[in-house]
């Protein structure tokens, strides 16, 4: 299958003004490495515990991004994406520079999309509409389509603790809800690729219906298809720092090509040789098909 190029998708939609602005960010995390004190520590230097050991997750992060933007992140693991999902989403606070999100956010960051494993699936269904601003009537009416979209599973155990349902199921649920809601900007970390492919490709028509509504998109993930699929723009992460921030090929051509060290040919230029190397066989004396 080809992917569109970036210059192709339907959805891209003019950039609007700025809805995210990111000044100088850093976050610094314990590192949370405990080691007893030798015996000398604590004789010769009379010490009774270690000085905490800390490190920068993010460390001078700057960008903004406008109105109908899908951004890319790409990284490697550890590299601080979903840090930077939870910072935009506002759970996780900085420890220098600012976030500034002139929209509102709907996250699916973690898994569980931060429903509570000890209420029932249709009470996180009511909780978190009620907490993006939706009224009991409005969950009301949208209830059956995001049950609908989740799939039968999910609406057998709808009266279930949230906690039994399985990892697939908490996704599907997740999506169904995060994209019921009317908030402008849309987090999404690494879910895709949980799901089974009957319901990664529901997601993707959700996702590019969002997409030509003018939604604003962050999606981390660490599928080439799927980041070429729906993203604009691009921005890679490493160790903590912003390595690169530009068109999503570009950036997957760096990020590629820093991680496995050979040059990364895009998708469709991709296919386009394999077209020919298989008409090549084909037409090439001799050739019986399979
Ligand atoms: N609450 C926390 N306390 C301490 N360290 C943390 C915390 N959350 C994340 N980290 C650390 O911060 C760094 C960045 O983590 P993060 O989850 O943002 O990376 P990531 O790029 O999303 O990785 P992956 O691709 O594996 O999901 C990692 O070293 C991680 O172990």
């Amino acid at each position: 299958m080809s992917l569109p190029s970036a210059e192709k998708v339907k959805w891209k939609s003019s950039v609007g003004e700025p809805v995210i602005t990111v000044d100088n960010l850093g976050i610094e995390f314990l590192t949370g490495r405990k080691r007893n004190l030798s015996m000398r520590e604590i004789v010769f230097q009379r010490r009774t515990s270690h000085k905490k050991e800390t490190f920068w997750a993010l460390k001078n992060i700057s960008f903004q991004v406008g109105r109908g933007e899908a951004v890319g992140l790409v990284g490697s693991n550890g590299g601080g994406k979903s840090t930077l999902l939870k910072m935009i989403a506002g759970t996780l606070l900085p420890d220098e520079g600012d976030v500034n999100v002139r929209d509102g956010v709907a996250p699916l960051i973690e898994l569980t999309g931060g429903f509570i494993g000890e209420l029932s699936a249709r009470e996180n269904i009511y909780l978190t509409g009620g907490l993006h601003g939706m009224s009991k009537d409005e969950i009301d009416e949208r209830f059956d389509d995001i049950v609908d979209f989740a799939g039968p599973k999910v609406r057998s155990g709808l009266d279930l603790p949230y906690r039994h349902f399985s990892s697939g199921m908490q996704v599907r649920l997740g999506f169904a809800v995060i994209t019921c809601l009317d908030e402008p900007i849309i987090l999404v970390d690494e879910v895709l690729a949980v799901g089974d492919a009957a319901f990664r490709d529901k997601c993707y028509q959700r996702m590019e219906g969002l997409l030509e509504q003018g939604r604003t998109l962050f999606l981390v993930s660490h599928s080439e298809g799927d980041l070429l699929r729906f993203c604009t723009r691009g921005i890679y992460l490493k160790e903590g720092h912003m390595v690169a921030d530009g068109s999503m090929e570009e950036i997957m051509q760096q990020y590629m090509e820093d991680l496995l060290g050979v040059p990364w040919i895009p998708p469709a230029e991709r296919n386009a040789v394999d077209a020919l190397y298989n008409r090549r066989d084909r037409e090439a004396p001799g050739y019986k098909a399979d």
